[in-house]
């Protein structure tokens, strides 16, 4: 790397974020939210940079086809530096209206003299220059075989294309192909122990937020145009959580009353569980569990700025039977780890980092998770399974495969919570699937049973 070569700050900070997803696997929104945890960038850069690291992460495969049809050099024998500040210029030019694309070229140009050898401006100015004289028909793959088409298009995995198109037919695959690659709405859930959703809305607007009120739940509100909400006076104050209105139902529909013992098997980082406390007006309690003891302390966290009072946190493998719990809860949560294959517009590395095997053994491990969370249940108690994936394998599949082996369990009806609920038939039979293409929220699957 070449120090004395200046070079535009966010396009830098992006590029970097980039080479370490890229070669050290890491996960896009963690890398992100670590380089961004300086005081020195404007809201502007923070949410330009933003917008560069998901830009190429979700529309990888398409951009990497440029790639490969513009460049000489295979894609595989270009440095990682290099692949990634053409994917960043590429992004620029093919993707964004509102960057100039003389200066996109330019500033990967710079950005290759930095982190490239000395002829490689080159060459990225080259390819990225053919790119821009090219037909819009030139930046886009033949229609012969639709499967490859729509995996490059919409940049995802083939299985995954293919799955959906199985799961759900090709006219909704190619919606939910195309949703996953926007960005999704951020969403709050007001902490009611501490203030209103409308006090919370006016504080948040006076500290500079746009908000409007989540229909879904009366908790929820979206905020627009925030890029460090975790820096606002508001949120270190515990007056809010952030979390989507798909994951705020779950607590809704496990129906936590007061002075009622929950457990919760797989709690962190801590969203339903607080949830669920918050509900309860910090009366009962709240065994809250995870396998990792460094996600049970970002519970912690949340539970203590929050001021809630009545959780106990747990380091449990819900693999693992706690017979001392039999016939002990009123509500179980089973919040499984899942595919995420409904959250991919938050984490769209998702995508290139699961295939079908995965799944696979999830689903063995949801199975039992579940089976052993059911032995907690006490008579008329609530069992409530959620994940945030929409493939049926790991959700109808699962409880259906539970409810024949488990007669003393019957799927409950969940009562409208929210007006637009009313229109999922699903939640007469006692679950609710919910999609980001149809729903605008996130992907989930939450299904409500009782045992008899
Ligand atoms: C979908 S996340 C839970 C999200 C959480 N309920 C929330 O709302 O913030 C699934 C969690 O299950 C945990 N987990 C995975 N395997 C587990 C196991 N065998 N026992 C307990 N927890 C497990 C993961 O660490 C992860 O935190």
């Amino acid at each position: 790397m070449k120090n004395n070569i200046l070079v535009d700050r966010p396009r830098e900070i992006a590029l970097k974020v980039l080479y370490d997803v890229n070669v050290n696997n890491a996960y896009s929104n963690i890398s992100l939210k670590n380089a961004l945890n300086t005081s020195d960038l404007s809201a502007i850069d923070r949410a330009f940079i933003t917008q560069l690291v998901y830009g190429v992460v979700r529309n990888k495969s398409r951009i990497d086809w440029i790639i490969s049809k513009f460049s000489k050099t295979p894609i595989k024998k270009i440095s990682p530096w290099v692949q990634n500040i053409l994917r960043l210029g590429i992004y620029q030019i093919v993707f964004l209206d509102k960057v100039p694309k003389s200066a996109a070229v330019n500033e990967s140009v710079k950005l290759g003299k930095k982190y490239g050898h000395h002829k490689i401006g080159g060459y990225i100015n080259g390819v990225l220059r053919h790119i821009i004289r090219a037909n819009s028909g030139d930046l886009m793959p033949e229609r012969n075989d639709e499967i490859k088409y729509l995996s490059i298009i919409y940049s995802h995995p083939k299985w995954l294309v293919k799955k959906y198109i199985e799961d759900f037919g090709p006219i909704a695959a190619k919606e939910i192909l195309e949703k996953n690659n926007l960005s999704p709405d951020i969403t709050i859930r007001t902490n009611t122990l501490k203030i209103s959703r409308e006090e919370l809305m006016e504080l948040l607007s006076q500290e500079g937020f746009e908000v409007k009120k989540g229909k879904w739940c009366a908790e929820a509100i979206i905020v627009h145009n925030i890029s460090n909400i975790e820096d606002s006076p508001s949120f270190k104050k515990g007056l809010f959580q952030i979390q989507d209105q798909s994951s705020m139902l779950v607590a809704h529909i496990l129906n936590p009353l007061e002075d009622q013992l929950v457990i919760d098997t797989c709690a962190a980082p801590g969203g339903k569980t607080t949830h669920i406390a918050q509900i309860m007006k910090n009366t009962g309690k709240v065994i809250a569990r995870d396998i990792y003891q460094h996600k049970l302390t970002i519970v912690k966290k949340n539970v203590e700025r929050l001021g809630i009072t009545n959780i106990q946190l747990e380091d449990f493998d819900a693999l693992k039977i706690d017979e001392k719990l039999f016939n002990k809860a009123d509500r179980v949560l089973v919040d499984a780890p899942c595919s995420g294959l409904g959250i991919i517009r938050r984490k769209p590395d998702l995508k290139w980092n699961k295939n079908p095997e995965d799944i696979a053994s999830i689903r063995e491990m949801q199975i039992k998770i579940l089976q052993n969370a059911s032995n907690y249940v006490k008579k008329d108690g609530f069992l409530v399974y959620s994940t945030c994936t929409i493939n049926p394998e790991e959700n109808q599949d699962i409880i259906e495969g539970f409810l024949d082996s488990n007669s003393s369990f019957k799927l409950l009806p969940i009562e409208a919570i929210a007006d637009p609920m009313k229109t999922h038939e699903e939640i007469q039979k006692g679950y609710l699937q919910i999609f980001p293409h149809v729903d605008d929220i996130d992907g989930f699957f939450i299904c409500r049973m009782q045992r008899i």
